[in-house]
């Protein structure tokens, strides 16, 4: 994938020189202080006392800010790098926030959209000493919300976050706001991945493949080991960039309209962006018998309801959700040999269900989901409880995972943070941005 590119260089000789080019675009491109300027003034902000030529052999810190504009909420990632000169950079702190609702839910009220962004890059603005701040890249991309948005409400949220963009005292250029794709979304997370449990700069090391279960959206990528998947893949699901002198292809498509809000809506009965007509209600094989609530979706209100009691819940909605997700998901053969580390609502469901520790994450197979669904949905023939939407969801999860190709014996890795940083797409996205800044300059 063109977009995704990332040079030899970048990699290979590892993300120093691509820290160091950047830095001397952004002394080129402002006209501001030279390179050693900013080790400096980190230099100054630690008290340390330095001479000129110990400043240009100590340590550089360097950050980036990326803002996930995502379809239920948006969270900043503020990465801390530490350089030591003729070494590749470390990622030593991620400071993360996260606010509700996403971007999207502000499509008919663009104004209140920027309250979220300014509160977001007040953490920046504390996190990032001030003498970096002009050299801090800020970059926002947003996720499904935005896709299924009709384009022009879409531009309008986009540019008032640009608006405040250029008003803070951040590094951004002319795209430091956009709508991610789908596939885009899935490398950086696959990167991201990767990079935090040590496989990227370790050839020897096998891959590990991702699935993230978002509100509007659902991608998996993995590293294919053999041909067939690739020669049988339908097109667009696979993609290649370069990274230690190999030219990796990934197998990476993202599913618009399956992220589990989406997908509750489409199980529901109901359309994306479209309200329910006078007296209408969405009944549901998958909702507790006879019960009745309202439930709001990209800032629609339906009116839900639970089918009369009858067939076991389980079964009725397994039907359902078969329907639902018939012939819409590619069953690539390959995945069940392969290691999957799973996030977002994979998570949050699991930690739901007590199948999981909310903070340590842990390990479930297919069969673990499958069986909290049958048990959760037993429970709601009786009563409600605290979520009436957990079976319908556990039962979506354990039939997305077959339709994607696993196994119920499949086992999958489930962690929120490794090493203190949200495993998430915007690592990923953030080597990627920083790259693009090197390749500039060539
Ligand atoms: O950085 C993160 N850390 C933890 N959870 C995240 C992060 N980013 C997204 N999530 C999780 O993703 C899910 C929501 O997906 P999101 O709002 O990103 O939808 P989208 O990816 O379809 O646009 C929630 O389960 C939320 O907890
Ligand atoms: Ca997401």
């Amino acid at each position: 994938m063109e977009a995704m590119k990332i040079s030899k260089r970048f990699f290979a000789f590892g993300i120093l020189t691509c820290i160091a080019v950047y830095v001397a675009y952004v002394k080129w491109h402002l006209g501001s202080k030279p390179f050693v300027g900013a080790t400096e003034g980190v230099a100054e902000s630690r008290g340390d006392k330095l001479t000129h030529q110990a400043v240009t052999t100590d340590l550089s810190v360097f950050y980036g800010i990326m803002f996930d504009a995502g379809s239920t909420g948006t969270r900043i990632h503020i990465f801390k790098f530490a350089q030591q000169p003729r070494e590749t950079p470390r990622l030593t702190h991620e400071t993360f926030k996260a606010l509700k609702p996403g971007l999207s839910a502000y499509a008919d009220d663009v104004e209140k959209s920027g309250q979220g962004i300014k509160e977001l890059l007040e953490v920046a603005k504390k996190e990032v000493p001030m003498e970096l701040w002009k050299f801090t890249p800020l970059v926002l991309k947003a996720t499904a919300g935005l896709r299924l948005l009709p384009g022009e409400k879409a531009q309008k949220l986009l540019e008032k976050v640009k608006e405040i963009f250029q008003a803070s005292p951040f590094f951004v250029r002319d795209n430091c706001v956009s709508i991610m794709n789908g596939t885009d979304e899935g490398i950086s997370a696959w990167i991201t991945i990767n990079f935090l449990t040590g496989r990227l700069d370790d050839p020897q090391r096998r891959s590990v493949g991702m699935l993230d279960l978002g509100g509007g959206s659902t991608q998996i990528t993995f590293l294919p080991r053999t041909k067939a998947t690739l020669q049988t893949s339908p097109s667009g699901h696979t993609t290649s960039f370069q990274m230690f002198n190999h030219t990796y292809k990934l197998y990476s498509y993202s599913y618009l309209g399956l992220g589990l809000m989406s997908a509750r809506l489409a199980i529901l009965g109901g359309v994306e962006g479209k309200p329910l007509g006078e007296g209408e209600e969405l009944i549901s094989p998958c909702l507790p018998p006879g019960f009745k609530s309202e439930w709001q979706h990209a800032e629609i209100v339906y009116k839900i309801k639970g089918q009369k009691a009858g067939e076991p819940l389980y079964e009725s909605c397994s039907n359902k959700v078969a329907k639902m997700l018939y012939k819409k998901v590619h069953r690539a053969g390959e995945v069940k040999d392969l290691d999957f580390y799973i996030f977002s609502y994979y998570y949050d469901c699991a930690a739901e269900a007590g199948l999981i520790d909310k903070d340590n994450g842990g390990s479930l197979t297919v069969s673990d989901f499958e069986i909290a669904a049958k048990y959760v949905c037993k429970t709601m023939e009786i009563s409600p409880g605290n979520n009436p939407f957990l079976c319908m969801d556990l039962t979506y999860i354990t039939f997305l995972l077959q339709e994607l190709g696993f196994p119920k014996s499949q086992g999958f890795k489930l962690a929120r943070k490794i090493d203190n940083v949200e495993t998430s797409w915007a690592l990923g996205a953030t080597f990627h941005y920083i790259d693009s800044l090197n390749r500039l300059q060539y």
